[in-house]
């Protein structure tokens, strides 16, 4: 068995607003093994991308302990946060809005190395390096993101992510604003990135027929709860639960 890189255990988040409190996220466990490509499924609003935010640190956990590589990180601060971005990498759904339109992409995507101390030579240098593993010319470093397309900001978004030379990556819906075709090449950048740079995933994503092509296994949250978790197969194909049945009916 691979080394487990991540680890959830009974994480909560409640919401409070005024006098009302939301459970979002409901004793929620698991674990991330090494070169893994974890999928979390469930309808919207389920808890998905809060989970993704406790884990990242951008909502503090109410109640359970993040674990990485071992060490507890449920309560990381200044430091000990700035080494764990070192680590945990995040790609969102929409990555025109995560680019500075003021800035070129090669400024976004080198931001990272620059803030830590490297030169802005060697800053481009490796920039163009990063574009190119994910498929783009290094020309693109000196364009605004407002000069690409949806995909080609999306293959910089990955590109800004592997910058620190992350071993996990979060996906939160990273496909999902992509027309199909460019859907299935930014899988198959996924994939390739999987192999060639032995990261893990956590793969948040509606459609089961991406999670089905790309995970190794598959959580299924109701109303923040995990309800199953299992294979893409047994999930897709042998649902045992009557909510995965359901969500699998609805979008296949
Ligand atoms: N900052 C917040 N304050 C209050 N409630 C929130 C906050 N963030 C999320 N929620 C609520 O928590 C629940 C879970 O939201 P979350 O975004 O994690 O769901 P999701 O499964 O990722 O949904 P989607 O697939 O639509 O993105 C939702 O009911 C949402 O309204």
């Amino acid at each position: 068995m691979s080394e487990i890189i991540l680890q959830a255990e009974n994480l909560k988040k409640v919401f409070v607003s005024g006098k009302k409190e939301f459970t979002a996220v409901d004793d929620v466990s698991f674990e991330l093994e090494q070169g893994e490509c974890l999928g979390i499924v469930g309808e919207s609003g389920s808890g998905k991308s809060t989970i993704a935010q406790m884990i990242t640190h951008l909502e503090p956990a109410t109640e359970g302990r993040i674990f990485l590589k071992e060490q507890d990180i449920t309560h990381a601060r200044g430091k000990a946060l700035r080494d764990i971005y070192q680590d945990i990498q995040m790609v969102f759904q929409m990555p025109m809005e995560s680019f500075d339109p003021r800035c070129t992409l090669g400024d976004g995507i080198g931001e990272s190395l620059r803030n830590m101390g490297i030169s802005r030579v060697e800053t481009r240098k490796r920039v163009e390096n990063l574009l190119e593993k994910c498929g783009m010319e290094k020309e693109y470093a000196d364009r605004y993101p407002h000069q690409v397309s949806g995909g080609q900001c999306q293959r910089a978004a990955i590109a800004r992510a592997l910058a620190v030379g992350p071993e996990i990556l979060i996906c939160d819906e990273a496909t999902s604003a992509l027309d199909v075709t460019v859907q299935k090449q930014i899988l198959e950048l996924l994939k390739e990135l999987k192999e060639k740079e032995e990261l893990s995933f956590l793969f948040i994503c509606h459609d089961l027929a991406l999670v089905q092509e790309f995970c190794d296994r598959v959580l299924v949250l109701y109303q923040g709860k995990v309800v199953e978790c299992g294979t893409p197969d047994e999930i897709i194909n042998h649902p045992k639960m009557d909510y995965t049945k359901k969500l699998v009916e609805s979008v296949l």
